[in-house]
């Protein structure tokens, strides 16, 4: 139960069906780098939750770094233009680099990221999301490891916002679209 449960129209995953399927994911990258050290780029905000689940469950020696970008601003359609409003602390030079999402969607983001990272020469680089939405991809991106695939349709919860609101519900649901005026 949450304030938020009356502008969910569904639930699309549980706490629980979250938690397996993270461990799931931690499982298979940590039989992956068996032997290697690894680096997490969360990408903020809306990774924020799984970042933090997923590292904890990750059995490998293993840094953190964030960067934060934003395209979708207070609505729910990106506005394509992709901004860093903070870079990484660390240099990623030669490092074994999984950036962790929250959602690929029209694929701008990671796109525009990607590329400006492996422009700064990992050892290796692999992109890792919990949920995806291949039907809206505007962009092609490359994903080695995702959660859930989705249909089209604007999702918060587990860290993921409209309008900045609702990052810290539980469980990832479909908005209402009363709640966004769609
Ligand atoms: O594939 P795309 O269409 O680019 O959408 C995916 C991006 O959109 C969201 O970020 P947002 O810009 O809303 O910033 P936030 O993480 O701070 O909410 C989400 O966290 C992804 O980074
Ligand atoms: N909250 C949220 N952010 C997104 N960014 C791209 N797609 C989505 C989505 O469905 N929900
Ligand atoms: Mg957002």
């Amino acid at each position: 139960m949450s304030i938020f449960d009356n502008d969910i129209q569904e639930v699309l995953f549980s706490e629980e069906q979250l938690k397996n399927r993270v461990q799931e994911i931690a499982r298979q990258i940590t039989a992956d780098y068996q032997g290697k050290e690894i680096m997490l780029i969360s990408v903020l905000r809306g990774s924020f939750v799984f970042m933090a689940d997923l590292c904890r469950a990750i059995d490998l020696p293993c840094t953190l770094d964030f960067m934060a970008v934003s395209s979708y601003g207070k609505g729910t359609k990106s506005s394509g233009q992709v901004q860093i409003t903070k870079d990484l602390s660390e240099d990623i030079t030669d490092r074994h680099i999984i950036v962790v999402e929250d959602i690929l969607d029209s694929g701008n983001t990671l796109s525009y990221l990607l590329k400006i990272l492996e422009n700064r020469h990992p050892a290796s680089i692999r992109l890792c999301t919990l949920l995806d939405k291949p039907e809206r991809r505007v962009k092609p991106v490359q994903v080695h490891y995702s959660g859930f695939t989705i249909p089209d349709a604007f999702v918060v919860g587990y860290g993921l916002d409209y309008a900045e609101k609702y990052r810290n519900l539980p469980y990832i649901g479909i908005l209402k679209p009363r709640v966004y005026g769609g």
